[in-house]
């Protein structure tokens, strides 16, 4: 559904995007992270085109987005719907006229846009508050305005610039939660800036790491945490700081779906007639499965070491050694 290859985008000496590849299928959820100034806001305006690489292109829904201009790219647009941070409603339009607003821009008839625009709010379940002011509303309230303006154009793609970094924890998971189902209901893809782990792990079926303009790490949720030394899946699951046992040799093993149903260090223990020490463990719901990682202690002894991976790989566990002997 979006297509990014090659992307490459300088200012003046700063590069923000060097060479950056990226499929995106449609009706996926797709997480862009990294830090501040890594290059997201950048990549996500290529994608609607309101920065023009340098090198590279764009493609939306089969468009080539990123060598449009005028018409063409007016009416490209109208297909991808822009959520932002801090919500950029109109303070003294109620919150109808606001997505009236958005139905006006894009060209739908006055006699159409009221019921249009209950129809938007009806589906962020914000149709009682029709006549408020934005300033009458809590943040979680303004970002759902925020996304029924977004979907006045009936976009079938929907770019999330950091959506919830202003609302609390819960409102966050509300609006997560809205999010997902506003792409299974009207068959959204959605691409989400977020320099929160928590929003990838409610809402991302997929994620890339964006580091000073290139992506290192890329990959579905449940690739990516059994991927060993994945930076994205540690920062999924933090076990900490990885502690100093003298005598001992420390690994990390990521269980992803069934594996993570069944009792692998118990059965490891007993296999290899092993004392295990749990270090640390957590396990989450991600991408509508479970999954975790757990830290283990093993006896620094080479051959024990080596049994233990080979019995965690037989049972489809990924190893990694984060402390050797
Ligand atoms: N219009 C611009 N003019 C000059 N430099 C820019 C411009 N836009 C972005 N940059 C630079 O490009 C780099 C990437 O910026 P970008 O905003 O894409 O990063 P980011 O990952 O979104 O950061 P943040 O999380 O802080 O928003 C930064 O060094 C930034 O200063």
């Amino acid at each position: 559904m979006i297509t990014i290859e090659h992307v490459s985008r300088s200012f003046g000496g700063t590069r923000a995007l060097a060479d950056v590849s990226l499929e995106i299928g449609r009706g996926q959820i797709f997480g862009v992270v990294g830090q501040s100034g890594a290059g997201k806001s950048t990549l996500l305006r290529t994608v609607n085109a309101l920065e023009r690489p340098d090198s590279g292109s764009v493609t939306v829904d089969g468009v080539q987005v990123s060598h449009l201009s005028g018409q063409e790219l007016r009416a490209a647009r109208h297909g991808i719907g822009m959520v932002f941070q801090h919500f950029n409603l109109v303070g003294n339009r109620t919150v109808a006229q606001n997505v009236e607003f958005a139905l006006e821009a894009v060209g739908r008839g006055r006699g159409d846009r009221a019921a249009e625009a209950r129809e938007m709010l009806d589906l962020v379940g914000l149709a009682a508050r029709a006549d408020a002011y934005p300033a009458q509303l809590s943040g979680g309230q303004r970002q759902r305005v925020g996304i029924a303006r977004a979907l006045a154009s009936r976009p079938r793609v929907l770019l999330s610039d950091e959506a919830t970094s202003a609302l609390d924890p819960d409102t966050t998971r509300q609006i997560l939660a809205l999010l997902r189902r506003l792409s299974g209901d009207l068959g959204l893809t959605i691409m989400l800036i977020t320099h929160e782990m928590a929003v990838v792990k409610q809402i991302c079926d997929a994620a890339a790491l964006l580091e000073h303009g290139s992506i290192v790490e890329r990959g579905t949720l449940t690739d990516l945490i059994r991927t060993p030394g994945s930076r994205l899946a540690r920062d999924l699951f933090p076990l900490g700081e990885v502690p100093d046992i003298p005598g001992s040799v420390i690994i990390d093993l990521t269980f992803a779906g069934e594996e993570a149903q069944k009792p692998t260090i118990a059965l490891l223990s007993r296999a290899l007639d092993l004392d295990v020490s749990i270090l640390g463990a957590t396990i989450e719901d991600i991408a509508g499965a479970q999954a975790g990682r757990t830290r283990l202690a093993l006896p620094a002894d080479p051959e024990i070491v080596a049994r233990a991976q080979a019995f965690l790989t037989e049972h489809s566990v990924a190893v990694e050694v984060v402390k050797a002997a």
